[in-house]
């Protein structure tokens, strides 16, 4: 396909996303599943024009003065890709495929100023996620929220119960992989630019031999923030499937315990799979019909990686950002405070409780935390920021901090996904 035809395939699925209020991947695996005469870089250009349509697509419908799916896909040709109008219209030129190019409402795009509009369009969040972002960066909120319409690298985490980082960047040279900046076991893949794709990683044999796991840098970084040591016991409350329990695997060694639990066992399904190729004998996973009192009061660590709105993931899934509502948020925000509250009675006395989210909103983060203070007299909140600076120093990009305590990262200012971390100890007495 060329690119115009793949732009005709963009604007399908993206008023099928708009109709139907779809998912943007379930939308585009139907499109892949009615289309089979499309290849594997057709499917990856027209999945990069959708999701980049989504990223921004307040901006660029302010830009187009028109929110429709070709204005958006079009749009993204035009300031996503920053491909002038003579370079789309020769593209699609003699492509029966292609859509028309309106000259005209491009020339009035290009001229359109978006410092003048709401700061909610410059930002591409919807109107009311503004104030919530406003409390935790202040002034650099709009520029904190631009960096999320980015698209996202790839990122690998290291199982170093297999394999050396520099082993797999020699096994993935190819694909041009890099040490990350910050992770100690992280390795990462640029984003590719307009209708690049990123390499297909999992069929590589190095990820058959368990060599590494897909995991975004600030998703290893939490996980090492624990600081779980070899031979302690560390109870992994929200494993999902799994992402935070290898980490915690592998930083202990494969020595002492980690106990892996999800109240969810269709999400803690591939956590198996995933264990046994990653090489770890140190973890026992619980669902939600086992008896978990025997675990009461055993922990050095729980890590409680809470369900939450998932803004520190929309360069991922943009199409989440504009799904989400505030009645959600409040239910997310109900879900955090019982599950922090159900998971204190694992932790021994002096143990640490660890606190994360892939959010970057205040009210999901330091606003839970300090309403923990306020109903669990028996526990003081640590300063993250020293075990930050114990892991990587002061010369490496820094996240924010409110507080001085709990941490937030995020694509501006620590290059990854954002994600909230805070630790609390239990007294001893
Ligand atoms: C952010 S996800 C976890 C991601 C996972 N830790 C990882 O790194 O891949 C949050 C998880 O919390 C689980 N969850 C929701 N309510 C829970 C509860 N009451 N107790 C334990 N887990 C819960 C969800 O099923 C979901 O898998």
């Amino acid at each position: 396909m060329r690119l115009g035809g793949r732009v005709a395939a963009a604007i399908e699925v993206l008023a099928d996303i708009e109709d139907n209020r779809r998912p943007a991947s379930v939308a585009l695996a139907d499109w892949g599943k009615t289309h089979r005469f499309a290849g594997s870089g057709d499917r990856a250009a027209i999945g990069n024009i959708v999701y980049d349509a989504l990223r921004r697509r307040a901006s660029l419908a302010f830009r187009m003065d028109e929110d429709g799916p070709v204005a958006l896909a079009l749009g993204v040709l035009a300031f996503s890709w920053a491909m002038s109008t003579e370079k789309i219209a020769e593209a699609f030129t003699d492509d029966k495929f292609a859509p028309a190019v309106p000259l005209a409402q491009l020339e009035a795009a290009g001229a359109r100023d978006l410092t003048f509009a709401d700061p909610h369009i410059e930002a591409d969040v919807p109107p009311w996620c503004g104030d919530l972002l406003a409390e935790g960066f202040g002034e650099e909120w709009v520029e904190e929220a631009k960096a999320f319409a980015e698209r996202p690298p790839l990122d690998l985490r290291v199982n170093t119960l297999a394999a050396s980082r520099d082993k797999v960047l020699k096994a993935l040279s190819k694909s041009g992989a890099k040490p990350t900046t910050i992770a100690r076991h992280g390795v990462r893949i640029k984003a590719p630019r307009r209708e690049g794709r990123l390499p297909n990683v999992q069929a590589e044999p190095a990820f058959q031999k368990g060599w590494f796991e897909v995991q975004d840098e600030g998703s290893q970084i939490v996980a090492d923030l624990v600081f779980a040591q070899p031979g302690e016991q560390v109870f992994d409350f929200c494993a999902g499937a799994g992402g935070k329990t290898l980490a915690l695997a592998a930083a202990m060694e494969n020595k002492g315990q980690v106990h892996a639990f999800d109240a969810d066992k269709q999400r803690l399904a591939p956590i198996f799979d995933r264990l046994r190729r990653a090489g770890t004998r140190n973890v026992q996973v619980h669902a939600a019909d086992d008896d978990l009192a025997p675990l009461e009061g055993r922990f050095d660590r729980v890590v409680v990686d809470a369900p939450c709105s998932g803004s520190g993931t929309w360069r991922r899934h943009p199409d989440a950002k504009w799904r989400l509502t505030q009645q959600q948020l409040e239910q997310r925000c109900a879900e955090q405070a019982a599950i922090l509250d159900d998971a204190v009675r694992f932790v021994r006395p002096g143990g640490y409780l660890c606190y994360i989210t892939c959010s970057v909103f205040a009210e999901e983060n330091e606003a839970q935390i300090y309403a923990f203070g306020d109903r669990h007299p028996g526990w003081s909140l640590l300063s993250a920021g020293e075990v930050w600076q114990d892991l990587y120093g002061f010369n490496k990009p820094q996240p924010w901090s409110a507080d001085l305590n709990c941490i937030t990262l995020t694509p501006r200012s620590t290059g990854t996904d954002g994600f909230f971390f805070a630790v609390m100890q239990r007294e001893t007495g």
